[in-house]
Parts: C-alpha cells; sequence; structure tokens
C-alpha cells in the first residue's frame, strides 16, 4: 500500500505515529516489543518524531536492520547516527541491540553477532526500511557477496556480511527472512529519483538487479506498507 504526503513533514509525522501505535500494542499484548530501523540519512525526521512518543520505552528493544563496518566514532556509522537522531529523550530508556562489535572484520564475530540476533523475540513488531537509488535495502546491494544467502526465503540465518561495489566499506545486514515477517514492514523513501528507482523495481524482472524486490515480493498477511514525500 502506497502513502504519498506533500512533504517531508507530514510524512515523519505519520509515519511516527504508526509505528508508536505498533510499539504500544506490542507492549500491551505481549509485554514488549522490537523495532529494527535503517541508518543512511532519509530517516533522520522520523526517528527525531518518534523518539518523543508517549509510549513505554523501556519495553522496547531497538536494532539496525543493517551497519557499516566502521567504529560508531565514524560518520558513516548508522549506530551513531541512531543514538544522534533516535536513542534521545524518552527513546532513550529504549534497549539497544547492536549490529556492530569491535572487531577487524564481521566475520570474526558473526557468530556472536548471530547468537544474540537469534535471541532477540521474532517476529518484529516494525521494521522500516530505506532504499538507495540502486534499488538496495538493508544492505541488500546489487551485486553483493552474500546477497544470494541474505534473500534466500527459506534461510535460517538472521545476520549476514555483505560486500558490494557500491555498499562502500563492509557490512552486515539482518536478513530478508528476518525482515520479511514483521507485523508491521514499511519502506521509508523520499524524492523523486527513489520513486522512479521504485517504480523500476516493481517492474518485473530478477532481484539480483533491485534487491528491493525481494521484500517487494515477500508475501505477507498484512500488506507492505511504502511511505513517500517529494
Ligand atoms: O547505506 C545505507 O543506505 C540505505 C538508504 O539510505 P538513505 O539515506 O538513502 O535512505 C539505508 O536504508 C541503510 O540503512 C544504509 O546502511
Amino acid at each position: 500500500m502506497m502513502h504519498r504526503y506533500e512533504n517531508r513533514e507530514a510524512l515523519a509525522e505519520a509515519l511516527a505515529a504508526g509505528v508508536a501505535a505498533v510499539l504500544a500494542g506490542g507492549i500491551a499484548t505481549r509485554g514488549g516489543a522490537t523495532l529494527a530501523v535503517s541508518g543512511g540519512s532519509t530517516p533522520k525526521l522520523f526517528l527525531q518524531t518518534l523518539a518523543k512518543a508517549d509510549i513505554d520505552w523501556a519495553s522496547v528493544c531497538v536494532t539496525l536492520v543493517d551497519e557499516r563496518w566502521v567504529p560508531e566514532s565514524s560518520d558513516r556509522s548508522n549506530t551513531a547516527f541512531l543514538r544522534r537522531h533516535f536513542l534521545q529523550g524518552p527513546a532513550a530508556q529504549a534497549r539497544f541491540e547492536p549490529l556492530h562489535e569491535d572487531a577487524e572484520a564481521p566475520e570474526d564475530v558473526l557468530d556472536e553477532i548471530e547468537a544474540r540476533f537469534s535471541r532477540l523475540p521474532r517476529p518484529f513488531d516494525a521494521v522500516i526500511l530505506g532504499m538507495g537509488g540502486d534499488g538496495h535495502t538493508a544492505s541488500f546491494f546489487p551485486g553483493g557477496d552474500r546477497l544470494v544467502d541474505a534473500l534466500d526465503p527459506a534461510g535460517r540465518l538472521s545476520v549476514v556480511p555483505m560486500r558490494a561495489g557500491g555498499a562502500g566499506e563492509p557490512r552486515v545486514t539482518l536478513t530478508l527472512p528476518r525482515l520479511a515477517d514483521a507485523r508491521f514492514l514499511a519502506i521509508h523513501i523520499e524524492g523523486i529519483e527513489k520513486l522512479r528507482a521504485l517504480e523500476a523495481a516493481e517492474a518485473a524482472g530478477p532481484e539480483t538487479e533491485y534487491p528491493v524486490r525481494a521484500v517487494l515480493r515477500a508475501p505477507r498477511e498484512q500488506p507492505l506498507q511504502i511511505f513517500w514525500a517529494p
């Protein structure tokens, strides 16, 4: 289902209200809620708005859908982005489950990360994905060295490392099965370029060309929600 907004402020308010309601519902029915969000730059206003929601943040576990394999001191760190724009104010009480650990390469600590994420409640209550103009989402990049494993709908892993020409540094990403069964699953994009890229991804073609296709095509009980503003 496509939601179009006149501007980014209206989108941020609507998406934050929707996610806050989903989290509050999870807390009310299961005593807690889990949220996986994206990094990059698009989600900044949405996350700043959500962080102010009046919910029991101490009962919420927050994580990332993917991470660049850089220290938190790097301006490329999605963790640093989240701490700066989301884990502030009321949302600072949330438990944060990081994808990055202090190691040279993700493979050096992958077993530990996988063990931590396999212990998180499943499915996530809410997953908010971004998308690059190349059709990547999370760190499912075209040409990614572990893209097949990441997109395997029957895959049992929660997390895989990823290297790709368009990714910059090595990445770690949650896998498609771990993301696509979320109770509330949304893609949040902004700008006309990304709308055109989404339209291209909605056409027939291989998932390797536009990996976001794997999300668009994943079978779900609740429809995938797409949030767009110019
Ligand atoms: O590298 C990444 O890019 C995507 C898209 O970022 P955006 O700022 O263009 O929306 C992001 O969703 C992902 O988390 C990030 O690691």
